[in-house]
């Protein structure tokens, strides 16, 4: 999987030209589908990339724990239950705030460190001054103006994310799904995550999916767009390879794997076939993409996998909010459970530790 057409030294230089003039925001580009036609992505290569990356030794000590707090950073703590109400999304909040107990932090000397957000801002409350928190919190459009007050009342600026488009099936008339993003918008949510039409993935209909991820795009106006495929329903890698292109070059400002409600979610080859998408789309365009990775992602110790991941496919300028999620309903509690078991020596009881 590269640019098609392209010499290694054309893209050599264009990535070096690149590096020195990044779009902050993926305005998309025209649909080629002659590109999008050529794609074939080699299954056996794929799956022994992503054994490689599986098999890559895992940080330990002091370098595990703050491997551990990176992946804190870049979590989208999330609530997408059919019984989610005011008061459990205010609970949500103040663990995006202060996802790692204070006195842990303290004891790594991590209390006072400054991690910038996706817009390379601070973020921090000013009654603590934590300064570790999530990178979002990603809720139901119906609870998107729960979640803003509550990060209001908590004195915090976290973006709030709002799943959208008849999430999860996608399966609602595209005016509800357009009407349906603008609502969030105003509501609050700075980002919004919508998702594809499988219909027309499945099915090959390249330029129905581009027209449709534009509209959503423009409903969003400011707001960032990530662009759920749904990796599991889509039936191949090369159709995942091609729905990850079109995605990006209708204007996704993110591509996610799923939305944590199929049966197969975020697995590594898919991602291996993904963030290839995203390495040659910003080697042709210079328009760099960001990966989110959820559904299905518990341990600690798979998140540092999806880290190493990012690391060796990537590299250490996609390890951030701004270009890098893991979104997450119930990874946040075992890596605080490691946290404080690299701190203390001993595991946590559940009393021990706040819930989400
Ligand atoms: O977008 C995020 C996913 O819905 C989260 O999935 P999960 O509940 O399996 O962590």
């Amino acid at each position: 999987m590269r640019i098609l057409g392209a010499t290694d030294d054309e893209v050599d230089k264009r990535q070096r030209s690149l590096s020195l003039n990044m779009s902050p925001r993926n305005p998309g580009t025209t649909l080629d589908l002659e590109w999008i036609s050529k794609v074939r992505v080699n299954t056996q290569a794929v799956l022994k990339r992503a054994q490689f990356i599986q098999r890559q030794k895992i940080p330990k000590k002091q370098w595990q724990a703050a491997w551990l707090l990176k992946a804190v950073t870049l979590i989208d703590l999330t609530t997408l239950a059919g019984d989610d109400t005011s008061s459990n999304v205010h609970r949500l909040c103040l663990k995006a705030v202060q996802p790692v107990r204070y006195d842990l932090l303290k004891k790594i000397d991590m209390h006072d460190k400054v991690f910038p957000n996706h817009a390379g801002k601070i973020v921090s409350t000013s009654r603590e001054k934590q300064s570790v928190t999530t990178a979002a919190v990603c809720v139901y459009p119906s609870r998107v103006t729960d979640a803003v007050r509550s990060l209001k009342a908590a004195n915090s600026s976290l973006p709030v994310a709002s799943v959208a488009t008849g999430f999860p099936a996608g399966q609602t008339p595209l005016e509800t799904r357009l009407q349906e993003v603008r609502i969030a918008v105003s509501d609050g949510a700075t980002e919004i995550d919508i998702v594809i039409n499988r219909m027309l993935a499945i099915t090959g209909q390249w330029e129905a999916m581009y027209n449709e991820i534009r509209q959503f795009r423009e409903a969003c106006g400011p707001a960032h767009m990530k662009t759920i495929l749904a990796v599991g329903e889509l039936g191949s890698f090369t159709n995942v390879y091609r729905a990850s292109m079109v995605a990006m070059m209708a204007g996704s400002d993110f591509i996610k794997t799923s939305t944590g409600k199929e049966a197969v979610n975020a697995t590594y080859p898919v991602a291996i076939v993904m963030v290839r998408a995203i390495r040659d789309y910003f080697m042709s365009t210079g328009h760099k993409v960001g990966f989110k990775p959820a559904g299905g992602i518990r341990t600690a110790e798979e998140s540092l996998v999806w880290l190493t991941l990012i690391k060796e496919e990537l590299g250490d300028d996609w390890l951030c909010p701004g270009l890098f999620r893991l979104g997450a309903s119930s990874l946040l509690a075992d890596i605080e459970r490691q946290i404080y078991h690299q701190v203390t020596g001993q595991y946590a009881a559940y009393h021990d530790l706040p819930m989400a």
